[in-house]
């Protein structure tokens, strides 16, 4: 190698790749002079790592560095590069100079943002934040009108299930109540048919399978209150001709089985709107809503010719169905919710006394 004078330099690796800390060396060159006769040049060579480190720990925020070194004449080239390499193309760039040494900085630094782009930066961000929170807001808006209808369905069932009306389905918006609220629909459903079924088997009569002694009162109690409105009611008290011969002949069995056929007969004849219960023994009554007693009359006559003349109790035993009726009305008058009914009676007894198997009536006084 001919250095032509005196100078020290780095000597690096490939400038396209960033060269290693071994990769970069120091030279120092000195002439050898006798007299002033150039005998040549001594020349060191040697790594330069630490050189390298304080190069590349040199403080860079977001910048690029070049370091160049002098180059005979008067031209420099580039032993070292730090990074982004891409701001060499923009206008800020600050050199400085190594005084005493053949190496210069050249430094690219980052151009600030301009105002403008940061202005529709935030802009966007401000429209978009905007946009995400009035989403955010009107789905939980959405959600909680949902939740709260389908709570309100909750509540209707609840109501339903008071009212014994339980219907097959409830419809509801978000997914997550369906199954529960199905399943709450069946229980409402099996419950109220058991509350039915208790309330039904507590107001009837166990064996003619008509209403109890106590739905009797309570139809009479709530009918008697609507004659102050004008409201017109007949009753027929029924009593089994000869019910104790039959139980004495045929047996208590034979004896249950006349009040049960009797019962279904009775049920069978009448019509929807008239209350039949049993009143206890033999004896049965039939309530005729809203009929005046002539009417009432008719009916029980007719029912007198609609029914079986003949029962089969138990196999082979026939039993030759009569019985006596006494009829009166509910009056407005009448101290009393049973007076009506013991009017009924008296005519009943008039009946049994004046031979059985007929209906006498006794009208209100
Ligand atoms: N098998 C049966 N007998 C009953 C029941 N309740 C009451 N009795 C009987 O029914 C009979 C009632 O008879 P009564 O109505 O007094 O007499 P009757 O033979 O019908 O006479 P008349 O009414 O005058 O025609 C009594 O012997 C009671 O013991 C019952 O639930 N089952």
């Amino acid at each position: 190698m001919v250095l032509p004078e005196a100078y020290t330099r780095f000597v690096a690796g490939p400038e396209a790749q960033p060269a290693t800390a071994a990769s970069m060396s120091l030279t120092v060159s000195e002439p050898v002079l006798e007299g002033t006769t150039l005998l040549g040049h001594v020349i060191l060579t040697q790594d330069a790592p630490h050189l390298q480190d304080l190069f590349d720990n040199l403080p860079l925020p977001g910048g690029y560095l070049e370091l160049r070194q002098y180059t005979h004449p008067d031209t420099y080239t580039v032993v070292r590069r730090r990074g982004d390499e891409s701001l060499k193309n923009g206008p800020a760039m600050r050199e400085i100079t190594l005084a005493g040494t053949p190496w210069k900085l050249e430094l690219w630094k980052a151009s600030p943002q301009p105002l403008v782009e940061l202005l529709t930066y935030f802009t966007v961000w401000l429209v978009l934040s905007v946009l995400l929170t009035a989403m955010v807001w009107l789905v939980y808006l959405r959600l909680r009108n949902w939740v709260s209808e389908d709570l309100n369905t909750i509540v209707n069932l609840m109501t339903d299930i008071r009212r014994q009306r339980v219907r097959s389905a409830y419809q509801v918006n978000l997914i997550e109540f369906e199954k529960p609220l199905a399943m709450l629909v069946k229980l409402a459903q099996l419950t109220v048919g058991k509350q039915k079924e208790t309330e039904s088997q507590a107001s009837l009569d166990h064996l003619s399978q008509v209403y109890n002694r106590r739905s009797f009162e309570t139809r009479q109690s709530e009918l008697f209150k609507t004659l102050s409105q004008g409201q017109v009611h007949s009753l027929l008290i029924i009593d089994i001709d000869n019910f104790k011969y039959v139980n004495d002949t045929y047996g208590h069995d034979a004896g249950d089985q006349l009040i049960v056929q009797f019962g279904k007969v009775l049920k069978l004849h009448l019509r929807a709107s008239d209350f039949v219960a049993r009143l206890g023994g033999d004896e049965f009554c039939v309530i005729f809503p809203n009929t005046p007693l002539p009417r009432a009359i008719e009916l029980a006559e007719r029912l007198r010719g609609n029914l079986p003349a003949v029962l089969e109790l138990t196999p082979g035993v026939l039993h030759r169905l009569n019985w006596s009726g006494g009829m009166s009305e509910y009056s407005p008058k009448d101290s009393a919710e049973n007076q009506a009914l013991i009017r009924a009676d008296g005519a009943l007894l008039e009946a049994k006394r004046g031979g059985r198997n007929t209906t006498r009536i006794k009208p209100v006084a």
